[in-house]
């Protein structure tokens, strides 16, 4: 029999636990937030079964909500505001159609699209009512651990399936407390496949998966790949199809992690940038989030924080 041992630092404590999921992970309250953390777990062969403190409060709490929820525009009254809805604008537009009159399609290398100014304000502001619901239920925005037990700098929530960011695979519910992925909004897709027929050099995807990143104005994301969708999908080149929302931010891309040698571009609220072919496996990050850049009317109707919401959509 095995003796398990779960230990937490001194600056957890263990009745601040929530469930224990597939990959030792944990969900602690610091500093009054929710955040997966690593547990460091030693096994030794001693004859008997045993599970300590930290084990035991876990499953005394497992009944317990596990989120706090994170919310995007804490000021805002959801019954004070008419509702603008994505699906009324949408409905005007055919299939292919851009969603505003001034969106400009730019080709930044082959099949990586940027569309400027591609979402309208009616939409971006639906889409960032309807994160803020989303986030804050089950399944909602959490702070990701990496392997090593360094954290994203990001609130993050997936949207069709789960992505674990330790794992690097996908599944149907978080990796810590076993929510489930929350559906991904039809208003959403429709946004992305519009985007996606109007870059007409990528095959349509039916996104399955939406991943929604919020930085604050200090908070960046290191140039990495984005490659734990499915061999085919990857091999096809499917696009992955990113909707910044809110503050300006300077996106890097290039062929290696070296961000010197990156290429920078702004993307601004509205905009699209689409990878998809050759360009899918580009090494990408967030490096500076501009302040106070957001158009004044995303503030003013939905009180959104300061900072930036990026939504990537993929096919599995
Ligand atoms: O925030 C962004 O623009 C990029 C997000 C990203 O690369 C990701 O979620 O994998
Ligand atoms: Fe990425």
């Amino acid at each position: 029999m095995w003796m398990v041992w779960w230990t937490l630092p001194e600056s957890h404590k263990p009745n601040n636990c929530s469930p224990i999921g597939r990959h030792n992970i944990a969900r602690v309250l610091i500093r009054d937030q929710w955040t997966s953390e690593s547990l460091t777990c030693d096994v030794s062969s001693t004859g008997a079964r045993s599970y300590p403190l930290v084990e035991r409060k876990v499953a005394a709490e497992m009944s317990q909500p596990s989120t706090q929820p994170f919310d995007l525009c804490p000021n805002y009254q959801e019954s004070t505001k008419a509702k603008t809805t994505i699906p009324r604008d949408h409905k005007k537009r055919k299939a292919g159609e851009s969603s505003t009159k001034a969106a400009s399609v730019q080709h930044l290398r082959p099949r990586m699209v940027l569309l400027k100014g591609f979402v309208k304000p009616g939409d971006q502001i639906e889409m960032v009512r309807m994160c803020r619901q989303l986030g804050k239920g089950p399944g909602g925005f959490y702070r990701p651990s990496l392997k090593n037990g360094a954290k994203l700098n990001l609130w993050m929530m997936s949207l069709g399936k789960s992505w674990d960011p330790i794992a690097h695979s996908y599944g149907p519910t978080h990796p810590f407390d076993e929510a489930q992925a929350p559906t991904i909004p039809d208003a959403f897709k429709m946004i992305a496949q519009t985007a996606n027929s109007t870059a007409s050099e990528y095959p349509q995807i039916n996104p399955d998966i939406c991943i929604v990143n919020y930085y604050t104005n200090s908070e960046k994301l290191g140039l990495h790949q984005d490659k734990d969708e499915s061999e085919s999908s990857l091999t096809k080149g499917l696009p992955f199809i990113s909707i910044s929302i809110g503050d300006t931010t300077e996106f890097l891309f290039g062929n290696t992690r070296d961000k010197d040698q990156a290429t920078k571009i702004n993307l601004e609220s509205g905009d699209i940038l689409i990878l998809g072919g050759e360009s899918r496996l580009l090494f990408h990050g967030v490096s500076h989030v501009k302040t106070n850049t957001a158009p004044s009317w995303l503030k003013e109707e939905i009180g959104i924080r300061p900072g930036r919401i990026n939504l990537t959509f993929r096919q599995y």
